[in-house]
């Protein structure tokens, strides 16, 4: 994979980015110099966020368009792969609800990736972070960004492009596991949201969650089962929404009155035996 773009390396001839004419790669190869320009050379002021392997920066390149230039820290190994991730899989992504990478700029010790810019921030800032106060999200925005993601995934499943590194984070689904086998789905929702959720939604949804992270793949429904779900369960959660509403409220009262101190160690295929949990529409 690194191979594939070290032959890109280093300064261009000219001082202008270029575009790559091959349709699968439609990223531009940026100058350094364009992106100090752009950067304000990587002013404190235009910085957006600090990830895993790097600062990303706010920018303007040369043609007015606003982009985020993501600066990797060091050029260890690990590093050095990620850049060849990023460039060689995100440069062939083209979707509507994935991050398209525009180019990159390698030189020296000098790694740079530029995407479109993201005004609206990210999804954790709104849920966990500084925006999350503002409640701009309500469950209807929240379910249609949990579709977006599936169908940015069914895109990603089917499309011939080198499977991303890491695995899933488990810890969400400890954490969830013990409220569902006690039947108190509503401690599960944000309460920022004030109660304003759709109850059947929210019990498909998590259950969805549940089956996508079971331990045996073929257990797991695919991308687009997930879509499809997601999509026609918010239809059929409409009609039932009243019914389930009461049936939460009698569940969690009497729940009220059960011993709240037990801890669970048990692990989440326990739990999906015991409460059943089936995909079935
Ligand atoms: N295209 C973008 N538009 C606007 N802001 C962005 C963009 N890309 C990244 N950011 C901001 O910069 C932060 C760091 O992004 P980065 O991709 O480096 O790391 P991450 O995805 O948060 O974590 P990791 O390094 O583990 O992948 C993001 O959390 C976001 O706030």
């Amino acid at each position: 994979m690194l191979r594939c773009f070290c032959c890109s390396y280093g300064e261009p001839r000219s001082s202008q980015s270029f575009m790559n004419k091959s349709p699968s790669y439609p990223w531009e190869i940026y100058t350094l110099k364009e992106l100090i320009h752009a950067t304000n050379n990587f002013h404190e002021e235009n910085k957006l966020g600090e990830g895993g392997f790097g600062t990303v920066y706010w920018g303007r390149n040369n043609k007015g368009i606003e982009i985020a230039v993501k600066r990797l820290k060091s050029m260890t190994a690990k590093a050095e792969m990620e850049f060849a991730v990023e460039v060689e899989i995100l440069g062939r992504v083209r979707h509507k609800n994935l991050l398209s990478l525009r180019g990159f700029y390698a030189g020296g010790d000098e790694r740079l990736i530029i995407y479109d810019y993201m005004p609206n921030q990210s999804l954790v800032s709104h849920l966990h972070g500084q925006l999350a106060s503002d409640v701009k999200l309500d469950w209807h925005r929240r379910i249609s960004i949990a579709i977006g993601a599936a169908e940015g995934l069914v895109y990603l499943h089917n499309e011939p492009i080198e499977k991303l590194p890491g695995g899933i984070k488990r810890d969400i689904v400890h954490w969830v596991m013990p409220m569902i086998e006690k039947g108190r789905w509503g401690n599960i929702v944000d309460p920022r949201l004030g109660g304003r959720y759709n109850p059947v939604q929210l019990r498909s949804a998590v259950v969805l969650a549940i089956r996508c992270t079971d331990g045996e793949p073929d257990n797991r429904p695919t991308m687009k089962e997930v879509v499809e779900y997601l999509r026609g369960g918010m239809v059929e959660a409409r009609m039932k929404e009243v019914v389930m509403a009461r049936d939460d409220l009698e569940e969690e009262d009497d729940d009220e009155e059960e011993d709240d101190d037990t801890k669970s160690s048990q692990t989440p295929n326990h739990y999906r035996e015991k409460t059943n949990l089936k995909l079935s529409r």
